[in-house]
């Protein structure tokens, strides 16, 4: 399989993520074409990482092989609807949350070839991890192709139900940033407590880098793991029973519940779905 040109339109947060990470897997900068609306953001893109970087949406389309929409859901339909006739064997990687495959379709044409990807941040260490959900137009070569470019940043999962993209979602695409926040706290309590800021964040930052590590290689659960630092009548037993008092699992399911139930709801609002049933209701 020769290697695609890969194009991205939108050139914010995520496509830097995932373009800094496949050019430190060694993909090379003449494979990578983005565009942007703002022509700042695409100059920045092209500065940052000598790709070649434009506005135009349209020209971009027609030049590459694998098509990734990196734009907010919100303008995606206008995006799409404004893309001239694609390159044939094109295959299209959406990552917007909450934007199904059939509201794609509706856009670019029921023949397109979508994957519909759920990325994060992380990617831009090629510590991402994503989760891929295929249309029934989607050849083996192009599965291959979407999963090369993901695993370029980190590791990719498939998914049978295209419905559980919401879910993938809540735990890892918002993911980085509920650790994010986990940092600020411990950094702030641990500055309460007396230490100096620098120093509580950087012994909250190799904390967080350890236990994840320690995780990831360990073969026992997070829950054994979780034991294995509470010595009985220590000091973490205290901490992990407060936690527990004020209801940690229940406030942290809560919240994935809302990043899905947003993702559902995004569908219908930015959807075609949801239009296409009004305008056939008579
Ligand atoms: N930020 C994150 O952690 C993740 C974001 N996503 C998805 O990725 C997509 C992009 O998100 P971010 O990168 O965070 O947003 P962003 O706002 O950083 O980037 C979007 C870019 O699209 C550009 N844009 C807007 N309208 C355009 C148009 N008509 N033509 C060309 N470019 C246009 C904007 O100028 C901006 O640079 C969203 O759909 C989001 O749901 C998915 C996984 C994680
Ligand atoms: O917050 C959002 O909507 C996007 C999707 C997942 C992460 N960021």
């Amino acid at each position: 399989m020769s290697a695609p040109v890969i194009g991205f339109i939108g050139a914010g947060n995520m496509a830097t993520s995932l373009i800094g990470g496949m050019l430190q897997q060694n993909v090379k900068p003449a494979r990578l074409l983005a565009s942007d609306h703002n022509p700042e953001q695409a100059a920045k893109l092209a500065r940052q990482f000598g790709i070649q970087a434009h506005t135009d949406n349209a020209r971009l389309a027609e030049d590459c092989d694998v098509l990734l929409l990196a734009v907010k859901p919100q303008v995606m339909q206008q995006v799409c609807r404004a893309l001239p006739a694609r390159k044939p064997g094109q295959l299209i990687i959406s990552i917007a949350a909450g934007i199904d495959c059939r509201s794609l379709a509706d856009w670019l044409g029921t023949d397109a070839a979508i994957v519909r990807c759920m990325p994060n941040t992380p990617s831009l260490r090629r510590q991402g991890v994503s989760g891929l959900f295929a249309n029934a137009n989607v050849s083996a070569t192009q599965k291959q192709q979407a999963e090369q470019i993901l695993n370029a940043v980190g590791i990719s999962l498939w998914l049978e139900e295209e419905q559980l993209i919401d879910a993938v979602t809540a735990v890892s695409g918002s993911g980085p940033a509920y650790f994010f926040y986990l940092i600020e706290a411990m950094t702030a309590a641990g500055e309460q407590l007396g230490l100096p800021r620098d120093t509580a964040e950087r012994l909250t930052l190799f904390t967080a880098l350890g236990a994840a590590d320690m995780a990831v290689h360990s073969d026992v659960d997070a829950s054994e793991l979780r034991r294995r630092v509470s010595s009985p009548g220590g000091t973490t037993e205290q901490a992990i029973k407060s936690f527990a008092n004020d209801d940690f699992p229940a406030i942290i399911a809560r919240g994935m519940q809302a990043a899905s139930r947003r993702a559902a709801e995004l569908a219908v609002e930015l959807g075609s779905s949801d239009n296409a049933t009004s305008e056939d209701t008579p």
